[in-house]
């Protein structure tokens, strides 16, 4: 268990009074403690009574980086379309600027985190389905596990007001210890049952392809995302501890994530990096290029053989390499790429995959980069804002945070962003999964089809639906 320095804490709490109302401004107090091992998902059911609604999980592929954070200490939102990563960042930064750190330990995504993301398209007509989403939307959560390279860290942030006093600070630490005691390990509970899937209009979907396999011939497009909803009806609310229970285990090869918004949860297992950033260091992913795993071993290395010598999706992942180089060649004095791609091999596909490192200029910021990269031709297309234009005339779903970045950023500049797919939305009694792909001029609407049904899976299955 934490030690938890009371006294420490209502010293650390007057500063931040007296600060708060000398500068007449919301002041941050943060402290990291050192924790022995916990659960995360513990963690994050923990979170349940009191914070339900305002949690978040995050889980990259290697477990070098597990974050879950109960409660909302500050929030940044915004339905801005313009300039909305810059925003986003400059709130991040002047939220910090006057902020009481107390941090001793040197490893990343501990003290101060944002978790959140952004829309796909800020300019697409937002219905119904992602109403309790604003396009920028970001958390400072109030507690935060950092479980990194296997240290276990508790975050506890605190904004403290001109108006506040002391008592604040009690509160937190009854809170605190409220959840640190009722941290038991987590029983999936099946409360929910699939009771109907609805297929959203597969062809109008399917027509939509052949539509833009038209203009793919006739240029200038080369590659457009388009991507379909299955709609999942439950007999009873469906828990977010479940699936993300469901998918830790299931998907433990991907980034694992679950954000909660006004009572809805979005969540998923994407094997996709958009980009991470360590110190000036830059991590990014091609991936574009599917096929089916085979049910022997021959078979799967038959379809892995397959793909990688694919030409209609060798063309599909090139447009990816190609865009990615270039946007990282902007910001980084030294970027290092394979020239052939290799596998993926996931649980229920296997995609050609180009791992990229880079070497960032100092100046970069990691919303920078995102901005850049967003979206690569993997979720939007090429040329970018054409692709992303004619997903807005021809696409019939809402994507919302769907194959948009999702990820955190610490106080020290670092963090991580993946591509939000293979994902769904909660709400309630319903679930919509979200599942594309890459059209290029070689397509065929029926194996497009196929691919997206192929990419529901994780998520259905999740869902106990397969
Ligand atoms: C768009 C999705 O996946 C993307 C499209 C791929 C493709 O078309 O081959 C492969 C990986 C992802 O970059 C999705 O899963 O929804
Ligand atoms: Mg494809």
């Amino acid at each position: 268990m934490v030690t938890i320095q009371e006294i420490e804490i209502k010293e650390r709490g007057l500063l931040a009074v007296s600060r708060a109302k000398e500068l007449g401004l919301p002041i941050l107090v943060s402290e990291v403690h050192k924790m022995d091992p916990v659960n995360p998902l513990a963690f994050f059911n923990a979170g349940k009574e009191l914070y339900c609604g305002e949690r978040f999980f995050w889980k990259d592929p290697t477990d070098e980086i597990v974050l879950v954070g109960l409660g909302i200490s500050k929030q940044i939102q915004s339905d801005q379309a313009t300039d909305r990563f810059f925003h986003v960042e400059k709130e991040w930064e002047d939220f910090l600027k006057n902020s009481l750190i107390f941090n001793t330990y040197t490893d990343i995504a501990v003290g101060p985190v944002m978790f959140g993301g952004f829309s796909f398209d800020p300019l697409k007509e937002k219905t119904e389905l992602w109403s309790k989403y604003a396009d920028s939307l970001f958390h400072i959560p109030k507690y935060l596990l950092s479980i990194i390279k296997g240290q276990t860290y508790l975050t506890t942030n605190t904004v403290c007001t001109p108006h506040d006093d002391l008592s604040l600070f009690s509160k937190i630490i009854e809170e605190r210890n409220l959840i640190l005691h009722s941290l038991k390990s987590f029983h999936q509970n099946n409360t929910a049952s699939l009771l109907e899937t609805i297929e959203i209009s597969p062809d109008q979907w399917k027509e939509s392809v052949d539509e833009v396999v038209k203009e793919l011939t006739n240029g200038p497009l080369k590659k457009v995302v388009l991507a379909r909803e299955l709609r999942l009806i439950f007999d009873n609310q469906v828990g977010a501890e479940n699936v993300l229970n469901r998918l830790y285990n299931q998907q433990h090869e991907s980034f694992i994530f679950a954000f909660e918004s006004n009572g809805d949860c979005f969540i998923g297992a994407s094997p996709e990096r958009l980009v991470k950033k360590s110190g000036n260091e830059i991590f990014s992913t091609c991936l574009a290029g599917s096929i089916s795993r085979g049910e022997t071993e021959q078979q799967d290395r038959l379809l892995g053989e397959k793909l990688l010598n694919d030409q209609k999706n060798l063309i599909e992942h090139r447009y990816v390499v190609e865009m990615i180089k270039e946007a990282l060649e902007e910001s980084c004095e030294e970027i290092i790429l394979p020239d052939k791609p290799q596998l993926m091999k996931i649980r229920d596909i296997q995609h050609l995959y180009t791992p990229v490192i880079g070497k960032c200029y100092k100046d970069t910021s990691l919303l920078q980069l995102v901005e850049r990269l967003h979206p690569t031709p993997a979720l939007g297309g090429l040329p970018k804002n054409a692709a992303v234009e004619k997903i807005r005339q021809v696409e019939a779903l809402d994507r919302g945070f769907y194959a948009a970045p999702l990820g955190w950023a610490d106080y020290q500049r670092n963090g991580e962003f993946a591509v939000s797919i293979r994902s769904g939305l909660l709400q309630g009694e319903e679930a919509s999964l979200f599942a594309g792909c890459g059209v290029v001029a070689d397509s065929e609407a029926e194996s497009e089809y196929l691919e997206t049904s192929l990419k529901f899976t994780p998520m259905l299955r999740a869902l106990g639906g397969k």
